[in-house]
């Protein structure tokens, strides 16, 4: 069965619903840890380094935290994957530069691309919310097995917008991404409690639910769900001629 939805936008989220959870917990987690050590000491005083090891250390409620006990938390967050802001800042930077320098490439399911070309033929718009920062995001995007997809994504968000779980984030992301109404963009999650947040702002819904996911199991609390995006069919048919 087909889920058909008349949208402007959609706003996709990363982890568990692009792209495999165990990928990014499998490759991406341990290389963010192995360069931890180096970004706290000899790049402390880079202005993003400093700014984020600060909300690190107010966090952790130890504002004179050496970089050793710095290095030790962000390991433990990692451990429980913690989505906190200044971990995800920290990771953004070196995921960008491993991206770059071709040490890593992403993973998407093998349904995705594909929709995401569909959708966008089709008029609408593709944007990007996801725990990981919007640095960490680009170089996703960037640097695929299937070349660099960033020319298909028309906007990214992060947690500095606020938290996935809380209306208000999906609130100021609708009005930056500019639609008539808020039910014109459909949002796509493997997290129930996102997707109930993006409802109480007025947004279309969808769970993905794919197999062998960490959450593929969770309460779908009335959205509707998908277990791949070949399920979903989407229009725009306030598409203006020039669009
Ligand atoms: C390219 S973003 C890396 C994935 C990540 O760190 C993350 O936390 C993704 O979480 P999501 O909100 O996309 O489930
Ligand atoms: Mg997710």
């Amino acid at each position: 069965m087909i889920l058909h939805h008349d949208v402007d936008a959609v706003v996709l989220d990363i982890e568990g619903t692009t792209s495999a959870t165990g990928f990014v917990l499998d490759v991406l987690y341990p290389y963010s840890r192995s360069a931890f050590g180096t970004l706290l000491t000899e790049r402390a005083a880079e202005p993003e380094v400093r700014r984020a090891v600060g909300q690190v250390r107010d966090l952790m409620g130890e504002p004179d935290a050496g970089a050793a006990r710095v290095e030790a938390v962000l390991g433990a967050w990692l451990d429980e994957d913690r989505k906190a802001t200044p971990l995800k800042t920290l990771q953004g930077l070196v995921w960008a530069e491993g991206f770059a320098a071709g040490e890593l490439v992403s993973h998407f399911y093998d349904d995705v691309v594909p929709a995401l070309r569909r959708w966008r033929d089709a008029g609408v718009r593709l944007h990007v919310y996801s725990s990981g920062s919007v640095a960490a995001q680009r170089a996703w995007f960037g640097h695929t097995p299937h070349g660099d997809l960033l020319p298909l994504i028309d906007g990214m968000f992060d947690t500095e917008t606020g938290p996935k779980r809380e209306a208000d984030s999906y609130r100021a992301i609708a009005e930056s991404v500019g639609v008539s109404s808020p039910e014109r963009i459909l949002f796509l999650s493997d997290r129930t409690a996102e997707l109930t947040a993006a409802r109480s702002a007025g947004w279309r819904t969808t769970g993905v639910r794919r197999a062998g996911e960490p959450y593929c199991q969770e309460d779908d609390d009335g959205h509707p769900r998908v277990a791949t995006f070949n399920e979903i069919g989407l229009v725009n048919s306030t598409r203006g001629p020039a669009d």
